[in-house]
């Protein structure tokens, strides 16, 4: 299965980052993928972190969700949506979500960040815990027989998330890694999940400089089992595409069976 992760600079006009969105799926689906994955907050990186509350969908209906089940339809494609906004239904913040679609256009997955990404250097600073709420639940969904783990981001530094997504074939991380601490952990930390677990991953990233002043580190890539970067993009907007190989997958499980030898659960 040929799979594809679109790297954006996202900005604050929301219709403008949902037609590159769109752009970049066809240009996925044209190269002849079958998954694709958008990067976090791929329809918004707004001039404040309030913006994800005026923008916020209720689960189940908005015109971002309509725009992703769409594409998913039209394209044919297995649609991980990166992340958008959703209401909590029980404080006055939103979720960070991975919404999935099937190529019949049917929302198959729903994931909500769980780690809320908090950093200062002094320079820069970040807390998304002021309007974010986190999710709970590791969510896995089946890809016409690829087993996919969802994650988002700044889950990428808590691996035992992804233990609990043991035996997956493929783990997708939608991103928006800060320049900072991507340049010094974003490819060390996704090989490290992809070797661990002896499966794909798929990492969509935003990557260059956003209007609101901040800059993403990009590197959006897609790794194999053996935890060998297969292709990627340093910044801008693109299409990293690669192939999910079971054969290879089920290679590296034989050769080196680690993940059968776990004893500490
Ligand atoms: N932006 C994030 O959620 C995470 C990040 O930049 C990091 O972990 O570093």
């Amino acid at each position: 299965m040929k799979i594809a992760a679109c790297q954006m600079v996202s900005g604050p006009d929301v219709a403008a980052n949902l037609a590159t969105a769109r752009r970049l799926l066809e240009d996925a689906a044209r190269q002849g993928a079958r998954l694709a994955a958008l990067p976090e907050y791929f329809c918004l990186m707004g001039m404040h972190d309030s913006d994800k509350l005026a923008l916020a969908e209720d689960d189940g209906a908005g015109p971002i969700q309509a725009m992703l089940a769409t594409a998913a339809r039209e394209l044919g494609l297995w649609l991980i949506g990166g992340t958008l906004p959703i209401r909590s239904t029980t404080a006055d913040r939103v979720r960070n979500s991975t919404l999935v679609f099937s190529p019949t256009g049917e929302r198959v997955a729903r994931y909500d960040k769980i780690h809320l990404f908090a950093f200062d250097n002094g320079r820069e600073s970040y807390d998304e815990g002021r309007v974010l709420e986190a999710g709970s639940e590791p969510t896995r969904f089946d890809a016409g027989g690829v087993n996919v783990g969802l994650s988002v981001c700044y889950d990428l530094r808590f691996p035992e998330l992804y233990r609990r997504y043991a035996g997956c074939d493929l783990l997708a991380v939608p991103a928006a890694f800060t320049y900072t601490t991507g340049q010094a952990h974003w490819e060390l930390l996704l090989r490290a999940r992809a070797v661990e677990n002896q499966c794909y991953v798929i990492a969509p990233a935003q990557g260059g400089q956003h209007a609101n002043g901040r800059r993403t580190w990009g590197h959006s890539m897609v790794i194999d089992p053996w935890g060998q970067v297969l292709a990627v993009q340093a910044e801008g907007e693109g299409v990293v595409m690669a192939e999910l190989d079971p054969v290879r997958l089920a290679q590296v499980r034989q050769q080196l069976p680690a993940l059968g030898h776990r004893r500490l659960g």
